[in-house]
């Protein structure tokens, strides 16, 4: 553990290490997570990839799906929860680079604990640019996510770049939201908006007409959306809010059965809504400037 871990958990008993195989079993050393149990919400969050894994407000649902089937092994992304995906979101195979960027597989540092006065409680991680990193994106960085756990999960993130040249960003929240039934649910907040296919040929742009209803495989990247969606389930709904500009809606469908995290048949308990800045939205953050987003999930 890093020393000043154990000196910062020491302050907030609210706040609790444990390891990935206490929670959700296999075999290995699995991960270090912090289980989070504040007065109005509690979450679980991996310290790799600074993935958040659950949250429940009091009283509430759990809002987040993890996969039956995540591996919790160094340096691979974890299937469910929040995944980090930045510098970039996608995948550049002809570069030789990972899908989504490296911030979900590598390892973050808690830098800050706080219970706050309303008795959320706030988590700050950090991640520093190392040679790993420079290697795979050439710029000096500090990405911070501050977590504040209560009857709302609000992440806000900020990417400095310490480099001396202008740093291409793009990012999303890949938050994968638990559901009783996927074909059941019915999105609101994109009427209107344009979105690219990424599931048909050619990736057309495409218009949204009405709610979502996800029936089938689904890819498609919302742009310039409004701050708000709500996601309707058979068990309630979850609202999403963000200042980001796209909302990239994902479920793979029968594609799971190829996931050997996911498994064949459980796509139906999930639907992705992924808040971020990417595609249209990328952006440049100049030499020693900063950027920032956040989202916040209630039910
Ligand atoms: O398997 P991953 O690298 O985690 O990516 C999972 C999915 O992420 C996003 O939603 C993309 O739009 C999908 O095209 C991709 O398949």
């Amino acid at each position: 553990m890093q020393a000043s871990l154990a000196t910062l958990l020491a302050t907030i008993p609210e706040i609790s290490l444990c390891s990935s195989v206490d929670l959700y079993g296999g075999t290995g050393p699995g991960l270090p997570l912090l289980q989070i149990q504040g007065e109005s919400g509690s979450a679980t969050l991996a310290l790799q990839g600074a993935h958040l894994l659950s949250f429940v407000p009091k009283g509430g649902r759990e809002l987040l799906w993890l996969s039956p089937k995540a591996v919790f092994a160094a340096g691979k992304a974890i299937r469910g929860g929040i995944p980090l995906c930045m510098p970039w979101f996608g995948r550049r195979p002809e570069e030789g680079l990972p899908a989504h960027g490296f911030a979900r597989s590598s390892n973050w540092d808690v830098s800050e604990v706080e219970m706050l006065s309303n008795g959320d409680i706030k988590v700050v991680l950090e991640l520093h640019d190392s040679a790993a990193t420079q290697a795979l994106w050439p710029h000096g960085f500090v990405f911070r996510l501050a977590l504040t756990v209560g009857r709302e999960l609000s992440l806000d993130l900020s990417v400095e770049n310490l480099s001396g040249a202008a740093a291409p960003f793009s990012h999303a929240f890949h938050t994968y939201f638990a559901v009783p039934d996927v074909k059941e649910v019915a999105i609101s907040g994109l009427d209107g908006c344009t979105y690219i296919n990424s599931s048909l040929e050619g990736k057309p742009r495409q218009l949204q007409v009405g709610d979502l209803q996800v029936q089938a495989l689904t890819d498609r990247v919302y742009l310039n959306v409004p701050a708000e969606q709500i996601i309707k389930h058979g068990a309630g709904q979850i609202k999403v809010s963000s200042d980001t500009h796209c909302a990239i809606v994902w479920n793979p469908w029968e594609g799971a059965a190829k996931m050997a995290d996911m498994g064949q048949d459980n796509y139906s308990g999930f639907v992705c809504l992924e808040r971020g800045d990417a595609f249209d939205h990328a952006v440049s953050v100049v030499a020693g400037g900063v950027y920032r987003a956040c989202m916040s999930l209630s039910e």
